[in-house]
Formats: C-alpha cells, structure tokens, sequence
C-alpha cells in the first residue's frame, strides 16, 4: 500500500483480463465463457442474481478455484493455475462473503496475520521475536497502526474480534486484507448484514482505499445504490454467462439486466 498522500494514479491500463472462462463442477456450469478486465485504478462491481457465479468468479481470479477453459492475465503474466497463496504474495488481497478472522484474536494481531506475507525473517525467528525479526516487526507494527488509524479501529485494537458487532468485524476483515498491501483487492459482499450507517462508513473506506491508496478494487454487492455509487464500471452475470458490461449509467439501462433482475425468462 502506498502512502496517502501519493497521487491517483491514472485509470486506464488492464490490471487484470480474464478470458473466456468457463468453470464446471461436475454437471454444473458456474461460468460460461465469460470475459472482461479490471483497469488499473478503478472499482468494478461484478453484480447478478443469486447463483449467477460472482463468487466462483473471484475464486478464480485468486486461485481457489482453477477455471475448466480460458486464461486469466494478471500484471501482464497469463496462468492457468495458481495457488491463493501465490496470488496473495502476487498482489491479490481478499474479503469473504462470510467474515474470516480468528476470532478468538484480537483487532491488531488479526491485522499483523494479513502482514505476515511481507515478513521476510522466518516464521522461527518471528516466534523468538529475536534479532532481525524483532526490528522487522517494529516495521510492521507501524504499518498496521497506520491502517488501524485510516480505518479510525483504535478503540477496538485489543478487543477479541469475535466480541465486535459485524460491521466492526467487516472493517476487521478490510484491514486485514490491506495489510498485505494488495495491487489488487477482491470484496465478496462488503457490506452484507449490515445497516445503512455501516453501509455508508464502508463505502466510505473502499472510496478512500482507492483514492488514497491507489488500490484498484473488484467488489461483489448486491445492494444497487451502493454499486451504483461507488464503482467506475460494473460487469453482470447471469447462469454463469456475462450479459452486461459498461459504466453503472449503462448497465442500469440494459434490458438484460433490468429483465434478469426482475426474473423475466429468456
Ligand atoms: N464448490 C461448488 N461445488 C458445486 N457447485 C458449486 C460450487 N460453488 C458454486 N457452485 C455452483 O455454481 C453456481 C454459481 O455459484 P456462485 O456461488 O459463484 O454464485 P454467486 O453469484 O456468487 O451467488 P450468491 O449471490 O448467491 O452468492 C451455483 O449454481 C452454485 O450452486
């Protein structure tokens, strides 16, 4: 993550381009040949109905799921597979649908888990806290102060997360995510669950992690005003296929997605 006060960088360039992927699960079909990019920069909702394979989709681009057919590009290196672990260290950070911290662990050290990726000394060294692992940590540590401060956590920085209401475990989670200092952030759902105070808080610090920080963002959402005020450009699925792609303006207006959102059969 860079600091905040370096300058936007310039929406535009592929970050990401995903090519006619198709993944299958025995006789299902989560995604059928589906194509689109992520630009350097930008927020890009994926959004559709349940089931239309937004999740699987952001499986594959972080290597949890390896796709049946078609390629994905990212920071201009093709693969076919890759492993969660590779995409993390690649650049690729990630929220789930469902919170996943250690609950039983406080707000910091859950925060210091998402930076144990940048550590170079190792994991033997990190547990005697010695020597070069000691001085590393310093480092660390005030990296991840500086995320508890953006994300205004401190209050909360020695509470058990699993004592935190969602939407506290939500911001949790974020921080986590960004203490790997992702080129690349993937958020399944970010604000499920939450009420609308929670929802306008969050949306502010996805805003601020992509204008401060630079951070190009691909979210899944289902609540429309939410995808419609923060994304740049929002790609849509339906039964696995892409039916829409464009800015929010444009897809608001597609009969597709007007028609697949309201159940209308094709
Ligand atoms: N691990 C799996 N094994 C078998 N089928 C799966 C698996 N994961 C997803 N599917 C199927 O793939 C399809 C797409 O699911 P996916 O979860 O990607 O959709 P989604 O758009 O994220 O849905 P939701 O909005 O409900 O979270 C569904 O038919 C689902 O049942």
């Amino acid at each position: 993550m860079r600091a905040p006060d370096t300058p936007v960088i310039v929406k535009g360039e592929a970050l990401l381009a995903v090519e006619n992927v198709s993944l299958r699960f025995g006789g299902v079909k989560a995604l059928t040949d589906v194509s689109f990019d992520i630009r350097k920069g930008e927020v890009r909702a994926i959004i559709g109905p349940n089931g239309a394979g937004k999740t699987s989709m952001l499986n594959c681009i972080n290597g949890f799921y390896h796709p049946s057919e078609g390629r994905i590009t990212f920071k201009g290196e093709t693969r076919r597979r890759m492993r969660p672990f590779e995409a993390a260290r690649g650049g690729i950070g990630r929220t789930f649908q469902n919170v996943a911290l250690f609950k039983g662990m406080t707000t910091l050290d859950n925060i210091m888990a998402g930076r144990f990726l940048k550590m170079r000394s190792g994991f033997f060294w990190q547990l005697l806290r010695y020597g070069p692992a000691m001085r590393e940590e310093v480092e660390h540590r005030r990296f991840v102060e500086d995320i508890i401060d953006f994300l205004q956590i401190q209050h909360i920085r020695k509470t058990p997360v699993g004592k935190l209401p969602y939407g506290l475990q939500k911001r949790v989670e974020l921080g986590r995510a960004l203490a790997m200092e992702p080129e690349l952030l993937l958020l399944d759902e970010p604000m499920a669950g939450m009420n609308l105070e929670e929802k306008e808080d969050m949306s502010r610090f996805i805003l601020d992690v992509n204008q401060q920080y630079g951070t190009t963002i691909a979210l899944i959402e289902h609540d429309m005003g939410v995808v419609m005020d923060l994304s740049d450009r929002v790609v849509v699925l339906e039964y696995g296929r892409k039916i829409a792609d464009g800015t929010p303006e444009e897809v608001k207006r597609d009969q597709r997605v007007i028609d697949a959102y309201l159940g209308v059969a094709h």
